[in-house]
């Protein structure tokens, strides 16, 4: 369950009112654009793709022997993944990320895997990402080096079904090889066996995760009132003026989560709109309660130029009681009160407090941290998005202003020889 709760935001309900026309016209030609698979609304369809679930199902159960999971993928191609993985994983599998290009951590990954129980995930929907690719030749030497001729059962490749470089190296090989649908874009995959496939080696509840994100299809095209990502999109939109938007996450287990969104948001909104002015806001990751530590001094006194969103668990999976300790009296109130508690009472004073601070500050109450919720989540702020590029006149799909530090990447690296 996902509950959007905007009680230090008063008159939200009558801007909801005002902007209905808006709103509807945003949600109603991004839909229009659904038939056309070069929208890149894929993303769309995926909660109903059980077909594919079942695929990955059995290349998960044809591999028993896996106890290291090598992801060698980066931005959408490992940010989605990362996130889902470090908070479901079921299986005792351990996850690795190759999302860098530091060669001192890659050769500590190295020193310390079993070639013969590792299986790696090369995922790149281009096909050609330098940093992936790099990654992918120094594995493929390490598993040929070890392995011989047993090195193909021990790389699976996720990318386009058609086109790239890796699907081609896939083909010329052999290899086992899941399709990120051609209309689906990285930032926007994770439901796609770029997340399915790593997910089902952690053994997390992908029904669950499924149902969660049909379940926000079902609310983006709900009456107004009951939209939840049309609601969430206005409150965006209503405070574009404002250059940051905070996204803090109250659960640990979720702690990847943000940077999963910063990539979603910044990439999809930060361009130049049809009108050639410069929009989008900047993203800004944060935990609870780590960052009341670091973070919110800043958010409560700093500039006014921030519209913060918590998201907030109302119920444990597992709750932990704090134990009296005799001595040290000073810690009694915690006494017999639970983590949970601490954590429910940190984030909802925290909320009060940057409300207070003159912030602009929301909630998303999720029920539990369960795959279901958190794959409503999920779903739930790609909608958001998508209907934020209606509202501000861009394409929320392409990434133009990347193109450029890729193409002067390659031309140092030519120059060097
Ligand atoms: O999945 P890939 O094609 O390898 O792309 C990986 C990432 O790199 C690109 O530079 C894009 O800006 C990102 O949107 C993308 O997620």
């Amino acid at each position: 369950m996902l509950r959007l709760d905007t009680r230090y935001l008063p008159g939200f309900s009558e801007a909801l009112e005002a902007h209905r026309e808006a709103l509807l016209r945003a949600r109603e030609s991004l839909l229009a654009k659904r038939g056309d698979k070069a929208q890149m609304l894929g993303w769309m369809d995926l909660p109903e793709d059980t077909e594919t679930l079942r695929e990955i199902r059995r290349y998960r159960e044809a591999n028993p022997w896996v106890e290291d999971f090598v992801l060698i993928g980066i931005g959408g191609s490992a940010l989605g993944p990362k996130a889902l993985e470090a908070a479901f994983n079921e299986s005792g599998v351990r996850f690795h990320y190759l999302d860098h290009v530091e060669p001192e951590p890659i050769k500590r990954l190295l020193r310390t895997l079993d070639p013969r129980k590792t299986l790696v995930n090369a995922v790149s929907k281009s096909g050609s990402t330098a940093e992936t690719l790099a990654g992918l030749a120094v594995f493929l030497k390490w598993l040929k080096g070890h392995l011989g001729e047993d090195w193909r059962r021990h790389l699976v490749v996720t990318t386009d079904p058609k086109e790239g470089p890796l699907r081609a190296f896939a083909e010329r090989e052999g290899l086992k090889a899941f399709p990120i649908p051609k209309e689906v874009g990285g930032r926007f995959s994770v439901l796609s066996p770029v997340g399915l496939l790593p997910l089902a080696f952690a053994g997390a509840d992908l029904d669950a995760l499924l149902m969660g994100a049909r379940k926000a299809n079902e609310t983006a095209l709900a009456p107004l009132e009951e939209s939840l990502p049309l609601k969430t999109a206005l409150l965006l939109h209503l405070h574009r003026h404002l250059p940051v938007h905070v996204f803090m996450v109250y659960s640990e287990r979720l702690s990847h989560l943000p940077s999963w969104f910063v990539q979603l948001h910044d990439e999809s909104l930060g361009k130049v709109n049809r009108q050639g002015q410069r929009v989008g806001t900047t993203a800004v990751p944060a935990l609870g309660p780590k960052d009341q530590h670091a973070q919110v001094q800043l958010f409560r006194e700093g500039p006014l130029d921030k519209l913060l969103a918590l998201v907030i668990p109302e119920t444990p999976l597992e709750d932990l009681e704090i134990p009296e300790v005799e001595g040290l009296e000073a810690a009694s109130f915690l006494f017999g009160k639970s983590f949970f508690q601490l954590l429910k009472a940190e984030a909802e004073a925290t909320y009060q407090a940057l409300a207070e601070g003159g912030q602009r500050v929301y909630a998303l109450y999720l029920s539990q941290v369960s795959p279901y919720a958190v794959g409503w989540l999920m779903q739930h702020l790609m909608w958001q998005t998508a209907f934020l590029g209606e509202l501000w006149g861009v394409n929320a799909f392409d990434q133009p202003g990347v193109e450029l530090g890729k193409r002067l990447t390659l031309a140092l690296l030519r120059q060097e020889g």
